[in-house]
């Protein structure tokens, strides 16, 4: 993230003085080389970022990306001791060369919130991205993996699902990784998915990996680790993610953000079954699934899908290229899931060739870059010492309606932007 951040302008006034906590030293970087040993500098980077390299200043476009990206990785490179040196080498080497464990112990970094670990997956990320993108380049542009997320409610049959889908793509040769965002996680210090005793025969594959949302953070902070994670999934060869989501949640919105497709499958129930999942995330997906259709779930499968046949031709069109469809399917006979993959391979086919892809997947990248800044400021705001004691009173007298929450904001901020 520091190559988007790279090419930031000059901090607003209000903005100015908040990037000095690890949003800035994770996320903004000295362009000017850093001898060995120094600490992490903030100010001056920033300055440097601002107001001596202007888009002006550098020739083109890849250009001077390829110079971000090459003074990035040399300014935290140089930070780093040997023994921190040879961690992120080691790593780096084990990943790219598909070695599971390093992939494992990569996202373990990245998940890490240890100051100082944080900084060396950041190194790690930024190496991982370089050579990304020269196997990309190597692909002829093209993507090195689909991108798929993948959600529903509770007993929906995600696990199962996954557990055949994902069987049937490891022996066609892909290579697979399931991540698991799990809000629960979080909120309740329980885990609804990821457990990996919910898909037994595929996490004995060795052609995949499943991995479950990390138990602590926030959502902003789980979200931004899985879009680490799908980097470091596909530095180490995975050409098939899949990001699970159970369709309850703010989640599903966020992972939305960092996939090439959005996959919803619904349990052939009623209604009132139905109810909790949102309008909203039925309004994001490309393909819904209606699961378990087999025996005497076919009847109301089959009824659950025309529903939704009808309802998708009311929202509003997405793409050029790409209408969302309902398909049937059952993970217990299998039915129609080898037909629901040639339709997800028919939307990334269709989505590549008209450029929609590439221009979805930008997006995303400065929603990423966003979303990081946004959690970052919030983080900082809330963090101000008088902002902090001052939040309970105000919030209190908006809560007795003694203070409308516009004007409770203005003081908050005045005082947050006195300190800075
Ligand atoms: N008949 C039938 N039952 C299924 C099918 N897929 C899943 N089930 C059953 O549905 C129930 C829920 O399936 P899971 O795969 O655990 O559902 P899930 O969405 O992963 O559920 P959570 O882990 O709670 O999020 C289980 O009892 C499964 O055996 C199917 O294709 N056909």
């Amino acid at each position: 993230m520091s190559i988007p951040a790279l090419l930031l302008r000059p901090p607003q006034p209000l903005l100015r003085g908040l990037f000095t906590g690890s949003f800035h030293r994770h996320h903004c970087v000295s362009h000017s080389s850093t001898p060995r040993g120094r600490g992490l500098s903030c100010a001056r980077p920033l300055k440097s970022l601002g107001f001596q390299y202007t888009k002006q200043m550098l020739p083109s476009n890849s250009l001077r990306r390829e110079f971000c990206t090459q003074t990035t990785l040399k300014d935290y490179t140089e930070e780093l001791s040997d023994k921190e040196q040879r961690l992120v080498d080691r790593l780096y080497t084990g990943l790219i060369q598909r070695q599971r464990a390093c992939l494992a112990e990569s996202i373990t970094l990245i998940e890490s919130t240890h100051h100082r670990k944080k900084d060396l997956a950041q190194v790690l990320l930024q190496k991982v991205l370089v050579y990304h993108r020269e196997q990309e380049q190597l692909n002829q542009g093209k993507p090195l993996a689909f991108r798929v997320g993948l959600s529903g409610p509770p007993g929906a049959g995600k696990s199962t699902f996954i557990e055949y889908f994902g069987k049937m793509l490891t022996e066609r040769g892909h290579k697979l990784s399931v991540l698991a965002v799990d809000p629960s996680s979080f909120t309740s210090g329980g885990s609804l998915l990821g457990d990996k005793t919910r898909m037994v025969e595929l996490s004995k594959d060795l052609n995949a990996y499943i991995r479950p949302s990390p138990t602590r953070g926030t959502l902003g902070g789980v979200t931004r680790t899985t879009n680490e994670a799908i980097l470091l999934c596909e530095g180490g060869g995975y050409d098939i993610i899949l990001i699970e989501t159970v369709g309850v949640g703010q989640s599903e919105f966020a992972v939305a953000d960092m996939v090439d497709m959005f996959v919803l499958l619904l349990p052939p129930a009623g209604g009132d079954e139905l109810q909790g999942i949102k309008r909203g995330i039925v309004e994001m997906a490309d393909l819904v699934a209606v699961t378990k259709s087999d025996g005497d779930f076919v009847v109301p499968a089959r009824r659950i899908q025309a529903e939704y046949v009808s309802a998708l031709k009311l929202l509003r069109k997405r793409s050029e290229v790409w209408s969302p469809q309902v398909v049937r399917i059952s993970a217990k006979t299998g039915e129609g899931i080898a037909e629901m993959w040639d339709k997800m391979r028919d939307f990334q086919n269709v989505m590549l060739a008209s450029g929609e892809l590439t221009a979805k997947r930008r997006r995303q990248q400065k929603v990423w870059m966003w979303n990081l800044i946004q959690d970052n400021v919030l983080e900082h705001f809330r963090a101000h010492p008088t902002v902090r004691e001052q939040i309970p009173l105000l919030e209190s007298k908006v809560l007795s309606g003694a203070l409308p929450p516009g004007l409770a904001a203005d003081l908050l901020l005045k005082t947050f932007q006195k300190r800075n």
